[in-house]
């Protein structure tokens, strides 16, 4: 059972060290669905001496006025043996084994964080003790509740004391340890009157008075401590302190304690009391009702904390990857990123993702459409071909057959079918800065660094613009290398005019008549067909070879080439990002990491 009590100290250590002490933050807090004790009471009621009963030892300071300026988280550990010390955790690895300098320090860090005013905090000081002559517990040590102000405090104070007094004791998680001096009216203590107000029922209140010893003569706390005067759901329990003298005097706490009990035992009135009397059966009672609050509890933090996870992650997951600090790190997560990007845009070629088909209609539809609605009218009008066979043959007409006319007239036509081709090289690259737009906006790890997201896309359209020029020129010179050299087999198997029976004696006048122009027409539109035919099928061959498959192979071959020269401060300004975002990513996963731990902890308890 004890290890109850350990693992939610362990969680609460964990707390503090990752930064969650319970107070209002935009994060999930673990602190707060832990069970603690708070001590709270009026001013010198006797917290302390409470305090130092149940640990029995001498550590806290001492002194009038407000001495108690910041909550002081104290847990106790009970170790099997060896010498008792305590740790700060604002000084990790320090061991204190003298208790006078525990008190100091305590005092000291009050007022690095307070100043020497006599102002008050809400920040905690954490302190572990380490001893075998403790029981396992975690308690809040409160500043005392007062009534006025005294010289050099705000008039504030008072109620700055009490709203941080009830922003502890108001969690449902809160056990609380209200302490009244026995030698003042119970109708008056500041304790009492506190935690009514956060715990009508008493349901999670103990009330704890002190200074027994100091009450009038002839008069007793029977009616108290039988729960008669003010009922609580757990019986009251009396303690006697030590006196101002008694400190003065150190007298220590072994005979403190003896003493203590010696006055229940002998003291008549309280004589029946005494077994469930003074600050040795209040750290017992306290430990056990802590360990059967937490035993009721765990399993409901085991749901809070599985759900936190999932919460913690998913919105981690949205804010992306922290950024690394130095050069190499930095290239390495722009790398990283670019190659998601890149993979996106292979997959949407690939048809992983949908657009790359659009790029098969150009081939299939645009393209044949283009070269379809060529119809040559205007280069093989009778008029044109007179006029080119004509011009071609100069001064001295052709013999047999008009061969440069022909070549003219071919080349008049082929030279038009670089419209169609030009138009299916830029369809394409409309096609892929869409693709290179989608995979942007696909890639999720962009969304986090704006600027690298504007670089990226600007490196990949510059890239498409190269492979588009040079694309384009290669299927030009397709077009162009059709022009320049005709399959002279189409020209040869062609009937000769001889061969139909016509006759080859006649005069040259009579060969450019109107059959004989319209045959050559003919002819040149079958070939230009014929050319066009073949360029159908190499242009889409020559566009997938320099530009799509180019695009998939190297898109980003400068980019990566220009990122290996960046310096540090560069590649930072590609992974800017909104320092809010950063700071609520830090936040996050410190959290995360006192989450994950507790989820470990606990499981590890609740399967024992
Ligand atoms: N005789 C006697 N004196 C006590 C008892 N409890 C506390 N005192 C004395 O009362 C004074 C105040 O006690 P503290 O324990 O310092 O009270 P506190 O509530 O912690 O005080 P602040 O932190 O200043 O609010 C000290 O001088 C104690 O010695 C008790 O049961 N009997």
């Amino acid at each position: 059972m004890e290890n109850l009590i350990s693992l939610v100290n362990k969680l609460q250590r964990a707390c503090t060290a990752l930064g969650d002490h319970g107070d209002q933050s935009a994060l999930p807090t673990l602190w707060d669905s832990l069970p603690s004790i708070a001590v709270v009471g009026g001013q010198s009621s006797g917290k302390s001496s409470v305090l130092e009963s149940i640990v029995g030892k001498d550590f806290l300071p001492r002194g009038s006025g407000i001495v108690t300026r910041r909550p002081l988280v104290l847990q106790l550990h009970k170790v099997d043996e060896g010498r008792e010390y305590a740790e700060f955790l604002h000084l990790p690895r320090k061991r204190f084994t003298d208790f006078a300098a525990v008190r100091k320090e305590i005092s000291d860090e009050t007022d690095r964080e307070t100043g020497r005013s006599k102002q008050i905090s809400s920040v905690p000081i954490h302190l572990s003790i380490y001893s075998p002559n403790v029981v396992n517990l975690t308690m809040i040590d409160l500043p005392g509740l007062t009534k006025v102000a005294v010289e050099g405090q705000p008039d504030s104070i008072v109620q700055d004391i009490e709203n941080m007094v009830r922003s502890f004791i108001e969690k449902p998680n809160c056990i609380i340890l209200a302490i009244s001096p026995a030698n003042q009216d119970l109708a008056t203590s500041d304790a009492i009157k506190i935690s009514r107000e956060v715990d009508p029922k008493g349901e999670r209140t103990f009330g704890v008075l002190t200074k027994i010893d100091l009450m009038d003569k002839g008069t007793n706390a029977v009616d108290i401590l039988e729960g008669k005067s003010y009922k609580l759901q757990f019986p009251w329990i009396g303690v006697v302190n030590r006196s101002q003298a008694d400190i003065n005097k150190s007298v220590d706490m072994i005979a403190a304690r003896r003493r203590e009990r010696e006055y229940f035992a002998n003291t008549p009135e309280y004589r029946h009391l005494a077994h469930r009397m003074g600050s040795e059966h209040l750290g017992k009672m306290l430990s056990k009702h802590l360990e059967t609050v937490i035993k009721s509890r765990i399993p409901g933090l085991q749901s809070l904390i599985n759900k936190t996870i999932i919460e913690l992650e998913t919105e981690l997951s949205r804010l992306g990857k922290p950024i690394a600090t130095d050069a190499g790190g930095k290239q390495h997560m722009v790398m990283e990123i670019s190659r998601d990007f890149d993979q996106i845009f292979k997959e949407h070629l690939d048809g992983i993702r949908s657009g790359g088909e659009k790029i098969y209609n150009v081939f299939d539809n645009q393209l044949p459409a283009a070269l379809k609605r060529l119809q040559f009218d205007r280069q093989l009008s009778m008029e044109n071909v007179r006029k080119l066979i004509t011009e071609a043959d100069g001064y001295q007409p052709h013999l047999i057959a008009p061969e440069q006319g022909y070549r003219r007239l071919v080349e008049s036509c082929i030279v038009t079918i670089r419209g169609p081709a030009e138009a299916a090289v830029d369809a394409v690259h409309v096609i892929l800065k869409e693709l290179v737009r989608k995979a942007i906006s696909e890639t999720m790890q962009l969304k986090q660094f704006p600027t690298l997201r504007v670089e990226l896309s600007n490196a990949a359209s510059e890239s498409l613009d190269r492979l588009r020029d040079e694309s384009k020129k290669s299927t030009l010179k397709l077009v162009d290398m059709e022009c320049g050299y005709l399959t002279v087999d189409f020209f040869r198997k062609l009937p000769q005019e001889i061969d139909k029976g016509g006759n080859p004696t006649h005069s040259i006048f009579d060969r450019y008549n109107d059959s004989y122009l319209r045959r050559i027409g003919a002819n040149v539109l079958s070939y230009v067909n014929m050319v066009c035919g073949g360029l159908r099928h190499s242009i889409p061959k020559s566009i997938v070879h320099l530009q799509v498959r180019e695009a998939k192979r190297s898109l980003l071959d400068h980019f990566f080439a220009e990122l290996g020269t960046k310096q540090t401060q560069e590649l930072s300004s590609l992974l800017n990002e909104d320092p809010a975002v950063m700071e609520r990513r830090a936040a996050l996963a410190k959290r995360l990491e006192l989450y994950r731990s507790a989820q470990e902890e606990i499981g590890s308890v609740a399967w024992s």
